[in-house]
């Protein structure tokens, strides 16, 4: 299985990770609490009650997992197609698989990803839901001191399975949009380069960039909802299931909870996911 595609994997996720996790904490308390009035009303506040360290919460386990996480998504990506189409990376500007093939290439990397990626999402979510100016002495301490802490306390309050809270919400926003980010990428540098050749780096930018918009507003009802299950079950459960959640949210907050955090997450998805694919590109083809 060649493998050099889930090293690529991993370190342009890596990159594109450290980029993007201020604007993934905005996002995320404007999914799962109501303070906040907007996107810049929460930056002013993180800002003003935690530092600038405010915004980096919850980062070092993303940072450690994505060497999985990324690299199972284009590994298996890449691999998929090679199984389907028969032709690895280095051929297929020469011999383009078909869309269906990308489509479903990218949705059983995301399909499998999201498996890995379940527990370390949670304990982000859970850390960067924590209000608390970090290491402030005197004032009391945050429920979870970090994200080893964060993981042995849900392994004690809520079981081994309650590790894996919101994970078929995550699954079910995973599977799809993956295979659009996968699409949306390969359609748009198809469309801005000329045949046989290689997308040129500012091609692979904005290719990567859309990429990332599209599957993200894609993705957003569903993310909404893994949140706001992954938030659940702290103080009392509250939400029976994936579709229980969506149900009440939308009876409490109206179809617009759908779209919570949308324009924040894409202003971050379009920097995050063009360094991403660029890096790839650039790795793959060093590596020939
Ligand atoms: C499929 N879904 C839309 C959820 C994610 C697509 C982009 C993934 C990328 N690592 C990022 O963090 O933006």
């Amino acid at each position: 299985m060649p493998v050099e595609e889930f090293v690529a994997g991993w370190i342009s996720g890596a990159l594109g990770l450290v980029l993007g996790h201020p604007f993934d904490t905005v996002k995320v308390r404007l999914q799962t609490q109501t303070t906040y009035r907007g996107i810049v009303d929460c930056m002013v506040k993180i800002y003003r009650h935690e530092s600038l360290l405010g915004f980096f919460k919850g980062m070092s386990f993303p940072i450690a997992s994505i060497a999985v996480v990324n690299s199972v998504l284009f590994g298996v990506y890449s691999n998929t197609l090679l199984v389907l189409t028969a032709t690895a990376h280095q051929e297929r500007r020469a011999q383009p698989p078909s869309y269906t093939h990308i489509f479903l290439a990218g949705c059983t990397g995301g399909f499998l990803q999201a498996y890995c990626l379940a527990p370390f999402d949670l304990i982000k979510v859970r850390l960067q839901n924590q209000t608390e100016p970090m290491a402030q002495p005197g004032s009391p301490p945050p429920q979870y001191r970090g994200p080893v802490h964060c993981a042995a306390s849900i392994f004690r309050e809520e079981g081994y399975r309650g590790l894996f809270r919101g994970a078929w919400a995550l699954m079910l926003r995973d599977t799809p949009t993956m295979g659009v980010y996968f699409l949306t990428y390969e359609g748009l540098c198809r469309q801005y380069t000329p045949e046989g050749q290689n997308p040129s780096s500012a091609t692979v930018l904005v290719a990567g960039g859309f990429a990332g918009i599209a599957s993200w507003v894609a993705a957003t009802p569903l993310d909404v909802i893994k949140s706001r299950m992954q938030m659940d079950g702290l103080r009392r459960r509250v939400y029976q299931g994936v579709l229980d959640c969506m149900v009440s949210s939308v009876r409490q907050e109206g179809l617009g909870v759908f779209f919570r955090g949308v324009t924040i997450n894409s202003a971050r998805a379009f920097p995050v996911n063009a360094v991403t694919f660029l890096s790839y590109e650039y790795l793959l083809r060093l590596w020939g």
